[in-house]
C-alpha cells in the first residue's frame, strides 16, 4: 500500500459570491488508493473538486497536486477530471468528442477505443452524444478524463443517475485504476458509497467532519454504517464536549 500524498491541501479557504464556502481545509488524499469526498448537497465538494483541478479561484491556504500548485499546466496531462455536467460537445458523436479531447491532451489515437471500453459505451461510438441519456452522456465525461492514463482521476458526483448495475462496474472500474497505481478521487452525497472506498473525508457546510478509513469511522462512531456514523459526527460537533 502506497503511504506518499497525491494531493496536499492547506487551510484551504474559498469564497464565492460573498459567503466563505470552505473554511480552512487541511487533507492529504493519498496516492494509490479511492478516496471519498461524501457530503450533503451544498456542502461544498464541487468547491473543493474545483480548488483541486485549479478551475475555482481560492482565497487562502494553498493545494498542491503531485507536487505542483493545483491548476499548474504540467498537471494537465498527469490530472483527469470529470464535473457533474459532462463538458462535451453535444453536436459530435462520442467517438468524435473523445478524438478531439484526446488531440487536445497530444494522446495516442488508439486511446479512444481503450476508454469506450472502459465505460461499457461500445456500440455507441457513432452516436450523436445530444442522442444519449443522462448517464450515457456523463459516461461520455468519464471516458475523457480517463484518457492518457492521468496520475490523479478526480471525478466529480460520476455514479449519479445510473442504475446499481451501473454503478457497482464503475466502482469496479476504480478498483481496476488504482490497481494500476492511479489515485481516484470521488465526491459523492450517496452514504452508501462510502463502505466502498478506501479513504473517506466526510463534509459537511465547508468543513471537514472526518478523514480517516470507512472501518475507522465505525469504530470512532460505534455506528453501524456511514449514514448513521455520518448523522453521529454532526451531534457531536453540536455537542463538543461529548467525546467519542
Ligand atoms: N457560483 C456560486 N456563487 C455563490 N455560491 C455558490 C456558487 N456555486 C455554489 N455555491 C454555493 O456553494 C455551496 C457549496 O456548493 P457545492 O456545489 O460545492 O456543493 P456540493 O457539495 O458539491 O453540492 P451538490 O452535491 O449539490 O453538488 C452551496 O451553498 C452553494 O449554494
Amino acid at each position: 500500500m502506497a503511504n506518499s500524498v497525491s494531493v496536499e491541501v492547506r487551510g484551504l479557504r474559498v469564497g464565492r459570491g460573498g459567503r466563505e464556502l470552505l473554511h480552512g481545509i487541511d487533507a492529504g488524499i493519498p496516492e494509490g488508493r479511492i478516496t471519498g469526498l461524501i457530503g450533503p448537497s451544498g456542502s461544498g465538494k464541487s468547491t473543493f473538486i474545483r480548488a483541486l483541478v485549479g478551475v475555482q479561484r481560492i482565497s487562502g491556504g494553498s493545494v498542491t497536486v503531485l507536487g505542483h500548485p493545483a491548476g499548474s499546466p504540467v498537471l494537465r496531462t498527469r490530472v483527469g477530471y470529470a464535473g457533474q455536467t459532462a463538458a462535451v460537445y453535444p453536436d459530435l458523436s462520442v467517438a468524435e468528442n473523445l478524438r478531439y479531447f484526446a488531440a487536445v491532451r497530444g494522446d495516442d489515437p488508439g486511446e479512444v477505443a481503450r476508454v469506450v471500453s472502459m465505460v461499457g459505451l461500445e456500440g455507441y461510438e457513432n452516436r450523436v452524444t445530444a442522442l444519449l441519456s443522462g448517464g450515457q452522456r456523463s459516461r461520455v465525461g468519464l471516458a475523457a478524463a480517463l484518457l492518457g492514463r492521468s496520475r490523479l482521476i478526480v471525478l466529480d458526483e460520476p455514479t449519479v443517475g445510473l442504475d446499481p448495475v451501473l454503478r457497482g462496474e464503475l466502482w469496479q472500474l476504480f478498483r481496476d485504476l488504482v490497481a494500476d497505481g492511479t489515485t481516484v478521487l470521488v465526491s459523492s452525497h450517496a452514504m452508501d458509497e462510502a463502505a466502498r472506498c478506501d479513504e473517506l473525508m466526510l463534509l459537511r457546510a465547508g468543513r471537514l467532519l472526518f478523514h480517516d478509513t470507512p472501518a475507522e469511522l465505525l469504530r470512532r462512531t460505534g455506528e453501524p454504517d456511514a449514514e448513521r456514523a455520518f448523522v453521529h459526527l454532526v451531534a457531536r460537533e453540536a455537542t463538543p464536549e461529548v467525546a467519542v
